[in-house]
């Protein structure tokens, strides 16, 4: 790392371990003990230590962040006769090192001067810079823009546990409370340990805090394991269910939690645990955040990690947002809008009310597209106005903070306006917002509209941000440092005439101030008497002389000061419209909450009429019945692409009379590869969730009974990480849809069974399809290579078969992607495979192989197999148990030879006629084989 130090560093009494002769001894200089000090108190953190104009990283720290950052590490002191590694980074730049950090897992705990250096000289020459940790840096702590992705939540997520009255671990009650301190979102709710991992998902937090106990919980383990975001362990006192209902009250400054609403003891724990370690990070500077509510919980679809991940809701299996259902569907316009969309991404609703009064809103808009013109133009005017709040509470804001608070209110001012005037009998969702973008403090926005200049600095250390004309005071004193300016300029001029030196100039740098410069054979003159009585000789350079002279001394004192006293009052004044932002903090935030509800509907109505997707029709029932369906993302993709047409699909998985009004239909779906079956599979799916969060679907038309749980299984990966092959991951995943699927439930099975050999994996796919049918009894999708499994069709009433049309032409396939009634008979996998291009050898011998198989697998088709099963002769005579496992597929020819073994008697067979009996056993058995 490069450091240009032009000017003496500014703290020469405390440069921290210069090589001290005690040290060699053991003992420490006073600046090593105040750091040692300092890191103790924070030893999970990386200390960044401020030294003027770097933070500083010693000992382990240093190790670790220069690994991190790829910053040169270097050493500086000794400790104990050690050399101690040593790393730094500018305090311009620590934001994005500070980040690097944070996205690599640390913590980091910064550590300012809370002195002047000249103030710690003052008590002595071996006193030390009175310093201080101002503020943890944690990943869910963060309030810079920088270090945040603007159109996401940064959820701090505490985690409490109940045990009162449980008798399992699934039957613990767990409080969940998850803040952003940089909006001040803050909500909470209660799970059971069946739910807790999907809540997690949900809400996907950056961060989580639980106490010690809880993440040493063996039970719990693999959960936190397998996590993404970074899980802090923390004191059981933080979420001491005895004292949370007061620490929460203390927060807010409220003598009690009851007008916040009714919370559980679990909930309060957590919420206690959250704003405990808020302080804890922050220090004591108080975050704006809003009263805690209770979330939806109950009325929310669950959807667990996996499903998340594989239907790439948020980001793609890769990680990218390009690709995933939200940058589909994201029409938003304003950051705090797309916060919004992705949070309703990830919890879609079940109540059909709710779900209708966000769609009466994207209706309404796309009834009115010039109206929606206008409110979109409006809305990119607005700035994010959570973060900036956010900010000014932490006492962490600048100029533009304010700037942004100023342009969101007028913005809302605009769009009230707007709602007000053009839209008359306006849908409940958008009067809400209409009445809270009213109710903002436009007076205030008015007020920092005239205090504050356009173009503001990032800043408020250097002033300049107060507008002329606001502040009387403020502008005699610039008035004056100007008028100074233009003394010297004349004093300059009098300079020039007075010594006959044209080139003679007065400069300013911030070691000597003003001072005269001359050339080096100017300077002689200057040093000489006569002129020697006014210029004073300062400083000589290789080319220059400077002096300086008692009026420009005075002069600059005067510009000092006025220059100073300007800076006091430009801060006096920050903090005087920041209080006021910050006393009218609510009404902003609902404002701001109120754009960002108008955003989605608005960018929803975008959507919709851009794409051509209809309004769902959804109800309590168990329909889901899609006509003419279509998968958002590749349909898209498609046109970005070649600009293939995607070809739409009807899906019907709606119960029927003879099919038990409470249980829906199961489609299993068969056809080639590459024929669209996983994009079939997933497309309904995410219509459902689509729908459910209060969009217009990519459909001709949807009626829906709400899901109030979707699961998948498609895709494979394994998860080495924890231990689990391919294989074992879909078991895994396949176990947790059959024992949690109600009849309310969405499932999505891809390719069940395909990771294990043929029969083990056609076997675990049938009995799935069983168990769903007969116990989960909900609507399903399933896809699958084994053909085999059409056959169900005609034993299971609420089975049906699709299939994936191809047209054979000249030996090639061509996919054709409509899912039709039916079932496929091939795969076609050894087209698809060349055409992805295997060595044709391959190719020709695979065919051989086939041939082989197929002429092979003729002599006990499938429809023998399943006759063959003992499950099936008995599903024939009455209906299976659901609790009864299916049994696994029987081998061929077994029946008979039972049946031969059964009429034996033993005991009656002299030792001849029990060899006759067994060559006619083995006969029995050759012949059932053949068929
Ligand atoms: N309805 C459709 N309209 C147009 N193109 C489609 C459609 N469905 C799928 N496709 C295209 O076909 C490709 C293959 O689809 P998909 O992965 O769904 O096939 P699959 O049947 O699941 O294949 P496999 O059995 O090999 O997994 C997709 O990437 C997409 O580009």
């Amino acid at each position: 790392m490069n450091r240009i130090v032009t000017e003496p560093a500014p703290e020469t009494i405390d440069t921290l371990p210069e090589p001290a002769p005690n040290e060699a001894e053991g003992k420490v200089t006073p600046s090593m003990a105040q750091y040692i000090e300092i890191k103790a108190a924070n030893p999970d953190c990386l200390l960044f230590y401020r030294m003027g104009d770097f933070y500083e990283l010693f000992f382990r720290d240093a190790e670790e962040a220069s690994r991190t950052l790829g910053i040169v590490l270097t050493k500086r002191g000794k400790h104990h006769g050690q050399d101690i590694p040593m790393c730094g980074v500018p305090v311009v730049r620590a934001d994005e090192y500070l980040q690097r950090l944070i996205a690599a897992g640390h913590r980091v705990a910064v550590c300012e001067q809370l002195e002047d250096p000249a103030e710690a000289r003052k008590r002595g020459s071996k006193s030390v810079v009175r310093r201080d940790v101002v503020r943890l840096v944690t990943p869910g702590t963060i309030t810079e823009d920088n270090l945040l992705d603007t159109g996401r939540s940064n959820f701090l997520l505490a985690v409490a546990r109940s045990k009162a009255g449980a008798t399992s671990d699934d039957d613990a009650r767990f409080g969940l409370a998850w803040l952003d301190i940089s909006t001040g979102a803050f909500r909470v709710a209660e799970t059971d340990g069946r739910r807790l991992a999907a809540e997690i998902a949900r809400i996907d937090p950056s961060e989580i805090v639980l106490a010690e106990k809880l993440f040493d919980d063996e039970g719990l383990k693999p959960l936190w394991r397998s996590l993404k975001s970074a899980t802090t362990p923390v004191s059981s006192a933080f979420f001491d269910g005895a004292t949370a209902a007061d620490r929460v009250a203390a927060y807010f400054g409220v003598s009690t939690v009851d007008g916040f609403g009714l919370f559980s003891r679990a909930e309060l724990a957590a919420a206690a645990g959250a704003v405990a370690y808020v302080d804890k990070t922050q220090l004591g500077r108080r975050a704006r955040l809003d009263i805690p509510v209770r979330d939806g919980g109950t009325a929310i679809m669950l959807i667990d990690a996996a499903t998340r991940a594989n239907l790439e809701l948020h980001r793609t299996l890769s990680g990218d947002r390009r690709g995933s259902l939200f940058s589909a569907i994201d029409r938003c316009v304003t950051p705090a809008g797309q916060r919004l969309l992705a949070e309703r991404l990830a919890g879609p609703l079940t109540e059909p009310a709710s779900i209708h009064r966000r769609l009466d809103a994207v209706d309404r808009l796309i009834a009115e597209p010039v109206l929606r013109g206008r409110l979109r133009e409006a809305l990119a005017a607005a700035p994010d106005m959570m973060r900036p709040l956010g900010r000014l509470s932490l006492a962490r804001g600048g100029p533009r903070d304010l700037g942004a608070i100023r342009d969101g209110l007028a913005a809302a001012a605009a769009l009230a306006d707007r709602l007000a005037r053009d839209l008359a009998e306006a849908p409940d969702e958008l009067a809400a917002a209409r009445d809270a973008l009213l109710a903002a403090p436009h007076d205030l926005g008015r007020l920092l509209g005239t205090a504050l200049k356009d173009d503001l600095p990032l800043i408020r250390r250097d002033g300049h941000f107060v507008r002329e004309g606001y502040s009387d005071q403020l502008d005699e004193l610039r008035e004056l440092s100007a008028d100074s300016r233009r003394l010297i300029a004349r004093l300059e001029a009098d300079y020039q005439l007075e010594t006959g030196i044209k080139s003679l100039k007065i400069r300013h740098n911030n070691v000597l101030g003003f001072f005269v410069d001359t050339t080096a054979v100017h300077g002689e003159k200057l040093m000489a008497p006569p002129l020697n009585a006014r210029f004073i000789h300062r400083q000589t350079l290789a080319g220059a002389v400077r002096f300086t002279t008692t009026e420009l001394s005075e002069l600059e004192a005067k510009i000092a000061s006025a220059g100073e006293r300007a800076l006091g009052l430009e801060n006096q004044i920050f903090d005087d419209l920041a209080t006021r932002v910050l006393t009218a903090g609510d009404a902003i935030n609902a404002a701001a909450q109120a754009i960002a509800a108008i955003d989605v509907a608005a960018g929803f109505a975008e959507l919709a009429d851009r794409e051509g997707y209809t309004r769902p029709e959804i109800d309590d029932s168990l329909d889901f019945r899609i006509a003419g369906g279509r998968h958002p993302v590749v349909e898209q993709a498609l046109r970005a692409g070649a600009g293939d047409p995607f070809v739409a699909n009807d899906c019907d998985l709606s119960p029927f009379a003879a099919g038990g009004a409470e249980a829906g239909r199961i489609v299993v779906v068969t056809g080639p590869n590459m024929g669209g079956k996983s994009t079939y599979l997933r497309q309904n799916a995410l219509i459902a969730i689509m729908a459910q969060i209060g969009s217009f679907v990519p459909a001709a038309s949807a009626r829906l009974g709400v899901v109030d749980r979707l699961f998948s299984r498609v895709g494979a990966a394994d998860d080495l990480a924890r231990g689990r092959s391919t294989f074992m991951v879909e078991m895994v995943e396949t176990a947790a849809i059959l024992n949690q699927a109600g009849n309310r439930a969405l499932v999505i099975l891809d390719e069940i069974g395909r990771g294990t050999a043929t029969f083990d994996g056609l076997s675990i796919a049938w009995a799935a399809i069983e168990h769903l049918h007969e116990t989960n009894r909900c609507r399903s999708l399933f896809a699958t290579h084994y053909h085999e499994l059409t056959a169900l069709a005609e034993r299971l009433p609420r089975l049906a078969n699709a299939t994936s049309r191809v047209r054979e032409w000249k030996g090639d396939v061509v996919f054709l992607h409509e899912i039709v009634p039916g079932a496929a008979d091939r795969s076609y996998g050894i087209q698809v495979a060349r055409l992805a291009g295997l060595p044709a050898a391959v190719i020709t011998r695979a065919k051989q192989v086939l041939k082989q198989l197929e002429e092979h697998d003729r002599k006990r088709p499938a429809a023998t197999l399943i006759d063959d099963l003992p499950l099936f002769s008995a599903l024939k005579a009455k209906p299976v148990e659901p609790e009864v496992p299916a049994a696994p597929p029987a081998a061929p020819g077994s029946t008979e030879v039972i049946a031969a073994l059964d009429a034996i008697a033993p005991d009656d067979l002299s030792p001849r006629e029990a060899l006759e009996a067994l060559y006619r056993l083995k006969g029995v058995l050759a012949a059932a084989r053949k068929g």
